[in-house]
């Protein structure tokens, strides 16, 4: 589903060269729900980053469905970005002035989709997320954890192959970020949508399913998450 091949790159900066990533390959297969681990600095939100589209390696592949993005032209990568990838933010980045309903909404408006699918689609994720009463609220009238619960909404409306999170409870204390993971697991099992999640804290890491982890811009481990060699259902 997710395969990264021989990636490496590196930054240009006032001191020089910095390398960032050295020869990461990674594969993820369709519905897992991995977990990117590492310190500040060690290199997975770059990681995160490329994988996503956003930007593009100094070499290697990165295969989504099958289909290499390091290469695609300018148009199509964000074509595709569009319908294949879903992102989750770290400070939500909702737009203030639509509506938690409009803000879902969002990406079928990209897309040319009608406002009665929309607005039933919309609907359906909020009530997933439990956010269904507050669908004509606006994000400032919804707590740092709900807020989240509609960016999440938000990233699985064009059903995307995969999600990409860049350290989604690192702004929510612990019993949000309880609920925000479970969320996360419960529409993993629903929808067998592949989620990629970059967090600093192991023990976030160990409620995914396999654990990447990065050192110095190295993957220097990959495996089971221990909550799956224990046999726990996730
Ligand atoms: N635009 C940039 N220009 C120069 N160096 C950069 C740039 N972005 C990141 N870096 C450097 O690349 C390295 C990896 O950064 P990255 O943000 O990927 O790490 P991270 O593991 O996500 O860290 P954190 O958890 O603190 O966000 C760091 O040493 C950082 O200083």
């Amino acid at each position: 589903m997710l395969r990264v091949e021989q990636v490496s790159h590196t930054f240009r900066n006032a001191q020089g060269i910095v390398p960032v990533l050295q020869d990461i390959n990674i594969s993820v297969g369709k519905g897992e729900m991995v977990a990117l681990l590492g310190s500040s600095g060690s290199g997975k939100s770059t990681l995160l980053h490329l994988m996503a589209g956003l930007m593009k390696p100094d070499t290697g592949k990165i295969l989504i469905a099958d289909q290499d993005i390091v290469r695609m032209s300018e148009n199509r990568l964000a074509e595709f970005r569009r319908t294949h990838i879903g992102f989750i933010f770290q400070a939500y980045e909702l737009l203030a002035n639509l509506t938690i309903r409009e803000n879902v909404e969002l990406p079928l408006v990209f897309q040319g989709i009608r406002p009665s699918r929309r607005k039933q689609k919309a609907m359906h994720l909020l009530e997933q997320v439990g956010l269904v009463g507050k669908s004509e609220l606006f994000p400032s009238q919804l707590s740092g954890g709900q807020q989240q619960r509609v960016s999440i909404a938000r990233s699985l409306i064009t059903e995307p192959s995969v999600i990409f999170a860049d350290e989604p409870t690192g702004n929510l204390d612990t019993r949000t970020e309880e609920e925000i993971i479970s969320i996360l697991q419960q529409l993993n099992r629903e929808m067998d949508t592949t989620f990629v999640i970059v967090t600093h804290e192991a023990e976030v890491a160990e409620q995914m399913q396999v654990v990447i982890t990065l050192q110095d811009g190295c993957l220097v481990k990959s495996g089971q998450s221990k909550a799956v060699e224990q046999g726990a259902r996730l």
